[in-house]
């Protein structure tokens, strides 16, 4: 180590070093970086030639400049990599940004999300696709989920649950009727502030806006500290941060980037109820995604309305000792008392433990629908 290069000491010929010696060492360095990300970029420029030359199309007939599976792959090594002091999850996000950044050269990915600008789930588009997607704010689930079918992006992002309040109902109904498949999942840490407008004092607050959910993940802090205020249930948090620019007497709850979209003062920072409040998003598709070596999959499973149709259910995945991620219930649109059961474990649906468990489950099942099998989400 002493004669590394990289690691000059500290205090060379006994002479302490001095911040002039550390941002020469610097500017040394970032000259090296900016050597390397170039030399990465023009890789990920020949990648894409080479995608072109080779016919790469995807189920949708276009070529697939975007790879989740490699970019999972990636990102893992990076952390397993990592030497510190920065950590791990720190340097993948920095890693996230270079390959956003690549693979724009090869083609700007394009996607909707649940709008408008300033949401959770915009936030959530970034922090998997890097800043350099093209994002598109749509005003509901359900025009995601169009907007991606009609080929207008290539990829849309909609919330699928929250760590307290439970499944987003509206996503779960949207994949039944839709032919789209997930291609990713990204978990985001939620925090909610109270927020207000620049004329705003908080003794004056009488109303708080926000999404019904996020009203619901703060509701004993509300009770403790704004027992009186109205709670208004609006369409997002972000039309919540919209709406109390004006208003004197009202405040928001809603995220980071709702404040600063809309330059709101935070009067209280992480009210949430919950520490550990978080929403796993979904990234829906056209294409199916190959197996990362670290993947889930998800299916809707429509069983016959018989006694013991849960047990059938759930005996292939105990036999073959499959981990189970999630089990939810939804009411099947075409029968007043049938029921659809939506389920997500680990593994891909190319491993043959997977297919095996699959097959066992379409014999005791009226319908099985593979959403899709994608790589558990790295951020
Ligand atoms: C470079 C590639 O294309 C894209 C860019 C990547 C990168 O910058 O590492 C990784 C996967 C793809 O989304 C590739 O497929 O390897």
């Amino acid at each position: 180590m002493s004669d590394s290069k990289e690691s000059p000491a500290p205090q060379a010929a006994g002479k302490a070093v001095t911040l002039d010696d550390l941002r020469q060492r610097i500017d040394a360095i970032d000259n090296e970086l900016l050597n390397l990300i170039s030399e990465r970029a023009g890789c990920a420029q020949q990648v894409a030639e080479v995608k072109l030359a080779a016919g790469d199309v995807g189920e949708d007939g276009q070529v697939q400049f975007y790879r989740p599976e490699r970019e999972a792959q990636v990102l893992r090594r990076i952390m397993a990599n990592n030497p510190g002091p920065l950590k791990g999850e720190e340097m993948a996000r920095l890693f996230r940004e270079i390959m956003s950044a690549c693979l724009a050269l090869e083609q700007p990915i394009r996607l909707a999300y649940l709008g408008p600008e300033g949401t959770f789930t915009q936030q959530a588009a970034l922090k998997h696709f890097g800043d350099s997607a093209v994002t598109k704010p749509m005003a509901a689930i359900d025009e995601v989920f169009r907007e991606v079918e009609a080929g207008a992006v290539q990829y849309g992002v909609v919330p699928v649950e929250n760590s307290t309040e439970g499944v987003i109902n509206h996503t779960l109904d949207s994949f039944m009727g839709s032919q789209l498949k997930i291609s990713g999942e990204v978990v985001l840490r939620i925090h909610h502030h109270l927020l207000v407008g620049p004329n705003t004092r908080r003794e004056k607050i009488s109303r708080i806006y926000s999404h019904a959910q996020s009203l619901a993940q703060c509701r004993k802090w509300l009770d403790a500290h704004f027992p009186h205020a109205e709670r208004i249930a609006v369409s997002s948090n972000a039309e919540a941060a919209r709406q109390v620019r004006t208003e004197w007497h009202s405040a928001a709850i809603a995220g980071d980037m709702a404040a600063k979209l809309y330059e709101l003062e935070k009067v209280e920072e992480k009210i949430e109820d919950s520490p550990d409040n978080s929403t796993r998003f979904l990234i829906i598709g056209d294409s199916s995604v190959p197996a990362s070596g670290d993947d889930k999959t998800s299916i809707v499973v429509a069983m016959r309305n018989q006694p013991g149709a849960l047990h059938d259910l759930l005996a292939p995945f105990h036999r073959h000792q499959i981990d189970l991620t999630r089990v939810e219930t939804r009411p099947s649109r075409s029968g007043a008392w049938n029921y659809v059961f939506f389920i997500d474990f680990r593994g891909h649906r190319d491993d043959p433990l997977i297919t095996a468990t699959l097959e066992e489950l379409r014999q005791c099942a009226a319908d099985v629908k593979v959403l899709g099998s994608y790589p558990v989400g790295v951020l």
